[in-house]
């Protein structure tokens, strides 16, 4: 790109050397930069880009945006001093890919629990219904059914603006984001427009980063304020009439909310739900008159999380046959209380639940099917290094089930006790186990279930590992418990 254009927007505070005609890539990893680039040097949690200005020069960059004095030479690399390197990131970033939120449908999903659910619903029903579309968050960037590997739920504002970019590029009609609270307030959304915004709930959780809840839910509101103001665009948010913090996202824009509800008074409710162990019917009432509604996911939270696609499609302007045809068919969310197809005489689920919240739904989506001599063993752990006020209220719901092991969840450089200790001052009746290694509390799980028993091993979800230290290393709760299974009920497993 001409490097003048792409500086046009640039608050430039002082130019050293001499700036090259055309720039050849823009980032700010210095090992993700190639000859001709520009480097960027954001001050992280971590480290201080600066510091790799050495490793950006040998890769061949050709300038470099400072906030801070730097050593380069000078004949070779030209510099490019601002107040702020990450407000600078996100004006380059967009200029870089040319604005591609303006160019389709973007829709913004938020709140604790749900966003990968409501976004992967939503890209689901499009594909079915023959849209080319795109969704990004916790499971990676799925490019019209192609998928990339993420770092985060919501991206840096470059890697945003080039996966936006790369969807238009492709022909995407529409492209769905998971917005976290992070994403939010880090400003790793500037410059993403998002025509429709959905708001899903928020309960304790990230405490750690946000202090308190009303700063989290302030952070969550910031989607629906950076909706605009512009009245001429067709702009829709779409709340959760069953959530208290409903009206005040509602309150952060001035565009028409569309809300959906279970439990209220919303312009689209479920009623007559008929929840099973294999699906769930429900009556849709909307606006324009009521329809039955058949889909293969679970739990009462699955079907507010189907009034969130619905709602949000139909604000995009489907027609509601056309949205509610393909979600007939659309399969369980990956880790989402996906159930492991086996023919032992378990049922067994895997499930993403990481907040009490999300384990309050996830038990009470299979408890009232639970076999009258049966146990619900639930597996539940959290991460070390992370908000550690939830641990207790975690437990305090896992305690629903009948027997709980509290294990840990990407552990990192926490002793494994601290971790099992805090989620085990929370638990309400002493039908449990501490066992930090998660392989062995998966086992033991095994170890304690009798035919028809039901087993939840929650935290996991999509994930394929655990990180000890600050290694990754491989782990799946599903193989590990099939192959203690094997051990114990013989063979003839299907599952995974
Ligand atoms: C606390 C936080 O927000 N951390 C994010 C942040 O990392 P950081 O500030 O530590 O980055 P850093 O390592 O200090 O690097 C600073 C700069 O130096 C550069 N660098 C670094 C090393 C090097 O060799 N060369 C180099 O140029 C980096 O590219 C970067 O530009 O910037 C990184 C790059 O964008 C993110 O991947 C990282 O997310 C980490 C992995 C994380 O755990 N974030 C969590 C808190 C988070 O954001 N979670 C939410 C989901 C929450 C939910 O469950 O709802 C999310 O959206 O993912
Ligand atoms: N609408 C909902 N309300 C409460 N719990 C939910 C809801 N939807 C899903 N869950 C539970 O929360 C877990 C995580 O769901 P999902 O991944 O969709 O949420 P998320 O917001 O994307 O989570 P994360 O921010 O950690 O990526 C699920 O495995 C399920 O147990």
């Amino acid at each position: 790109m001409n490097t003048k254009q792409l500086l046009a927007i640039l608050p430039v505070k002082q130019l050293v050397g001499q700036l090259p005609e055309e720039i050849t890539d823009l980032t700010a990893d210095s090992r993700a930069i190639s000859a001709g680039g520009m480097f960027v040097c954001i001050e992280g949690f971590t480290v201080d880009g600066h510091n790799y200005v050495k490793q950006a020069e040998e890769a061949g960059a050709r300038v470099i945006v400072a906030s801070k004095p730097i050593k380069v030479d000078s004949e070779r690399i030209a510099v490019i001093y601002v107040d702020n390197t990450s407000r600078a990131i996100s004006l380059l970033a967009s200029v870089w890919c040319e604005y591609p939120s303006k160019k389709m449908t973007m829709i913004g999903v938020t709140g604790t629990n749900g966003k990968t659910s409501v976004s992967n619903i939503i890209h689901g029903i499009l594909m079915g219904a023959g849209e080319r579309s795109a969704v990004s968050g916790t499971i990676g960037f799925n490019l019209d059914g192609v998928l990339y590997e993420t770092e985060n739920t919501t991206a840096d504002v470059l890697t945003t603006q080039k996966m936006i970019r790369q969807a238009v590029e492709e022909g995407c009609d529409t492209m769905t984001m998971e917005v976290s609270s992070h994403g939010l307030v880090e400003g790793r959304l500037a410059g993403t427009e998002f025509d429709i915004a959905i708001f899903m709930n928020l309960t304790h959780d990230h405490l750690d980063f946000h202090g308190t809840m009303e700063s989290y839910g302030n952070a969550k509101g910031l989607l629906f304020a950076q909706l605009g103001q512009d009245l001429e665009k067709r702009k829709v948010a779409v709340l959760n009439a069953d959530d208290p913090w409903h009206s005040k996202m509602k309150e952060m824009t001035s565009y028409p909310a569309f809300t959906f509800g279970i439990h209220s008074d919303a312009m689209f409710r479920a009623t007559d739900i008929d929840l099973r162990t294999d699906g769930t019917t429900f009556t849709l009432d909307t606006p324009e008159g009521n329809y039955t509604v058949e889909m293969r996911m679970i739990g009462e939270f699955s079907v507010s999380n189907a009034l969130a696609a619905i709602t949000a499609l139909y604000a995009k302007g489907l027609a509601i046959p056309d949205i509610i045809e393909p979600l007939r068919y659309l399969a369980p969310i990956k880790g989402r209380m996906e159930r492991v197809e086996t023919d032992l005489p378990l049922t067994i689920y895997v499930d993403y639940a990481h907040s009490a919240d999300a384990i309050e739904k996830a038990i009470a989506a299979v408890l009232p099917y639970k076999p009258a001599q049966s146990k619900l063993i639930f597996i539940i752990g959290t991460g070390g290094n992370r908000d550690r006020k939830k641990r207790p209220v975690m437990a305090e719901k896992a305690s629903a089930a009948d027997y709980v092991i509290l294990t840990t969840d990407d552990p990192r450089d926490e002793p494994y006790d601290s971790i099992t200790s805090e989620l085990a001052s929370g638990m309400t009746h002493d039908q449990f186990a501490c066992i930090g290694d998660r392989e062995a509390a998966v086992r033991h799980a095994i170890e304690v279930a009798d035919a028809g028993d039901i087993i939840i091993f929650a935290g996991k979800g999509h994930e394929d590992f655990q990180i000890i230290g600050s290694t990754k290393y491989p782990h799946s709760d599903a193989s590990i418990a099939l192959e203690e299974a094997e051990k114990k009920f013989g063979k003839g497993l299907i599952g995974k």
